[in-house]
């Protein structure tokens, strides 16, 4: 009989904990902490308390504190650190992943620097492999207390994705399959920013048409920028499209929605990212965001004044009023 393929997660935070803790219900399945402690803590009391509290983890997940053990035993590899640390993960492990193992990112930002999107790095890391992404709206308490849920595996190999559905799949989290990966890893990243400006509306009491506007008018642009890079527009009105958007949007459990309603509050960036503790990747994608949209001559107004106010220039006030400043167009034209 053949033996159950091997699925090794990087990165033992809220996420990727809650990752590998799916997997190690359907297949042998081992965390990679790069703190011993969370490794120690992952194997002996079956929790990841800084980052899941005392919630139960399978006692089947294994995690070690040793990457090139991890690497060396993947038949599947989902890398599940932050968009900044792709590249600083993958680079030292590169011969020790076995050649066509396929990788799966679930990391919902972009690179510094290079505007790579992960999935990209990924290919730069581990040239050859099978590369995709698996994203939706997956708040990772949520989905870590069992709640249902659904995400899409996206690949260009449509058969490899068939392949990964099961591994990940449970009677509450359903996997669906797309190949349009860039238009899947887009919308990850991009409803962040949407996240930190509903946070703002929610921290300065805007209303619920103003929110609902956000959300609709955010979505746009999410869509027209993709559009413009090549993705399929159909894919942004998906569960990695505007089923992210409103998870993230509406969650008082979202990251970066509590980033915008902490600098509503008059933190800094640096003050409410600290105050967090945790990963809000709209923070630092909003510049490369606005970087993208200037490159494809896309308008993105919402993104724009979220970057202001993350660069300081200003506030969550002024940039409320700044999008009233903006002349309403066409509706429909998301292009
Ligand atoms: N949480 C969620 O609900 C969801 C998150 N995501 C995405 O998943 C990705 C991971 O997020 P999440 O798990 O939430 O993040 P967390 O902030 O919860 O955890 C980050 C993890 O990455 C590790 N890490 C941070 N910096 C580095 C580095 N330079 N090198 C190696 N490891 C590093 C941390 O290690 P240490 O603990 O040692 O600091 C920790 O294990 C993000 O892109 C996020 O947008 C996607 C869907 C849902
Ligand atoms: O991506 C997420 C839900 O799908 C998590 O969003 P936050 O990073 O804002 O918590």
């Amino acid at each position: 009989m053949a033996r159950p393929v091997r699925v090794v997660v990087l990165g033992s935070g809220s996420w990727g904990t809650t990752v590998a803790g799916l997997a190690a219900r359907n297949t042998p399945t081992l965390l990679w902490a790069r703190n011993k402690e969370t490794a120690d803590e992952i194997n002996e009391q079956h929790r990841n308390s800084r980052y899941l509290g005392d919630r139960e983890l399978p006692e089947g997940l294994r995690a070690t504190s040793d990457i090139v053990e991890a690497a060396h035993e993947a038949d599947v590899m989902v890398v599940g650190v932050p968009s900044h640390a792709v590249r600083s993960t993958l680079e030292p492990i590169a011969d020790a992943v076995r050649a066509w193992v396929p990788i799966l990112s679930l990391a919902k930002g972009l690179e510094p620097g290079t505007r790579l999107r992960p999935t990209q790095v990924v290919s730069e890391c581990l040239p050859g492999h099978p590369v995709g992404l698996m994203s939706g709206p997956n708040i990772a308490s949520e989905i870590a207390d069992g709640m249902a849920a659904a995400a899409v595996v996206a690949m260009q190999d449509d058969s490899v994705a068939t392949a990964l559905q099961p591994l990940f799949a449970s009677k509450v989290f359903r996997v669906y399959r797309n190949t349009d990966v860039l238009g899947c890893e887009l919308g990850g990243v991009l409803k962040n920013i949407i996240a930190i400006a509903a946070g703002m509306a929610e921290g300065l009491r805007v209303g619920d048409n103003t929110r609902a506007m956000v959300l609709s008018r955010g979505l746009a642009e999410m869509t027209r920028l993709g559009e413009a890079m090549g993705a399929n527009a159909r894919t942004f009105a998906g569960l990695t499209g505007m089923g992210d958007l409103i998870a993230t949007c509406t969650s008082p459990a979202s990251r970066n929605r509590r980033v915008g309603e902490a600098l509503a509050r008059g933190l800094s960036v640096d003050e409410a990212v600290a105050e967090l503790g945790q990963v809000a990747e709209g923070v630092k994608t909003a510049p490369t965001v606005m970087e993208l949209a200037r490159e494809y001559g896309v308008e993105m107004p919402i993104a724009a004044e979220v970057e202001a106010v993350v660069a300081g220039r200003r506030t969550p006030a002024e940039a409320y009023r700044g999008l009233r400043r903006v002349t309403p167009g066409d509706e429909e034209d998301l292009v």
